[in-house]
């Protein structure tokens, strides 16, 4: 499946730091001058969950294996992107690919810093991004109807509709907001992601704070956290800087460290599950003495569909879903008990799967 997120946001500003905590590699180089990352670089990341555990350790798993969530690092953008500025249009291609965005606004004072803008001011520093995007989405918009008029007058049914939804999105471009805000049917869903327009990826803002700040946020985040409540996405508070300096570490020390600063967990574990909630995904799980696994799906993901996360052949062949939900799974201490409790389901094709379900599926092949 491979959902993405984007990590997005004007030069210098953290993101390299944040994905090499993120993937804890070098892949991206962190330095202070704008512009360091040319090109984008994709990391794989665990998904937290503690549920995993529990469940592997109920059922003496001999492997624990995660779900994963892809990250990619995007160059800065500046004003004026859309139109080439900077490293420009590449970008927006970049970002045209992600799923979600996660949307890094520089939080912290340093001097040493540059700022592109010579001043930290996250809500400005949001709108200039948001402003290109949207600048972006305009220009393609237009574009594309124009290359749709000859089919239009051909009468073709899928032009109609693409043109219907680009003439709406366009709309509310011109007034200034993000396409995000029109209101699209379930018959035009499939033809709305389609076009790809980059102000309908669902946001994530990332406040990249000061070190001694990470657990309390500072005025910055505050503003950033009004502007997000009142566009109806939601945030998180980081410290970009101390979460490379966590990734360093082993467990344990990074236990200690987290205390130590008053946090109460990972600000990349906050991370990685708001951006899992930002795209409406579940998890499920496998559990057997060889190995307890989560797997992800979108939420409203019918069982055989869920099936099929791990294998074709387990989606075409579908014949049921053997189902525990997780806290029956705990409650009862494994499958066994669980089935004596009569707490194991057989589930068909209809059953939409829910988040933390143990599940077993029995196919033909
Ligand atoms: N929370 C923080 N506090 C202080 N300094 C930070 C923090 N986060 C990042 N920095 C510093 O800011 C500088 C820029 O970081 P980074 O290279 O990650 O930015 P970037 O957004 O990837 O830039 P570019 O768009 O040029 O690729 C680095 O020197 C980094 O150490
Ligand atoms: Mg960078």
């Amino acid at each position: 499946m491979g959902f993405k997120m984007g990590i997005v946001g004007l030069p210098n500003v953290g993101k390299s730091t944040l994905f090499n905590a993120l993937t804890r590699t070098a892949a991206a180089q962190a330095a202070n001058f704008p512009f360091c990352t040319i090109e984008p670089n994709v990391g794989e990341v665990n998904v937290p969950d503690a549920r995993l555990d529990t469940l592997a350790e109920i059922a003496n798993s001999k492997q624990i294996i995660p779900t994963r969530m892809t990250f990619v690092d995007i160059a800065g953008l500046v004003k004026g992107a859309s139109k080439g500025e900077g490293l420009g249009n590449q970008f927006l291609a970049n970002i045209r690919e992600v799923d979600a965005i996660a949307h890094v606004l520089r939080c912290f004072e340093d001097g040493d810093v540059t700022h592109v803008e010579g001043r930290v001011d996250p809500v400005a520093d949001a709108e200039v991004i948001e402003t290109e995007l949207m600048l972006a989405d305009l220009e393609s918009i237009e574009k594309r109807r124009a290359g749709l008029v000859r089919k239009l007058k051909g009468n073709d049914k899928d032009a109609q509709q693409q043109d219907r939804l680009l003439a709406a999105a366009q709309e509310v471009l011109e007034n200034g907001q993000p396409a995000r805000v029109v209101e699209v049917d379930a018959e035009d869903a499939k033809a709305w992601k389609m076009l790809q327009l980059l102000t309908t990826k669902p946001v994530l803002y990332v406040c990249n704070v000061g070190e001694a700040e990470a657990a309390t946020g500072n005025a910055h985040s505050n503003a950033v956290a009004e502007m997000a409540a009142a566009q109806g996405n939601s945030h998180v508070i980081i410290s970009a800087q101390i979460e490379e300096e966590i990734s360093q570490l082993d467990e344990d020390e990074a236990a200690m460290f987290l205390e130590e600063m008053g946090l109460s967990e990972a600000g990349l574990s906050r991370l990685i599950k708001a951006g899992y909630e930002l795209l409406h995904l579940e998890t499920y799980f496998t559990v057997g003495p060889k190995e307890a696994r989560a797997w992800t799906i979108r939420t409203g993901t019918l069982a055989p569909q869920a099936a099929g996360v791990i294998h074709g052949d387990f989606e075409k062949g579908f014949i049921r879903a053997e189902t525990i939900a997780y806290d029956d799974f705990v409650a009862c201490n494994g499958e066994q008990g669980a089935k004596e409790a009569g707490k194991m389901r057989a589930e068909g094709k209809g059953y939409v799967v829910k988040d933390g379900d143990v599940l077993h599926f029995l196919f033909n092949t």
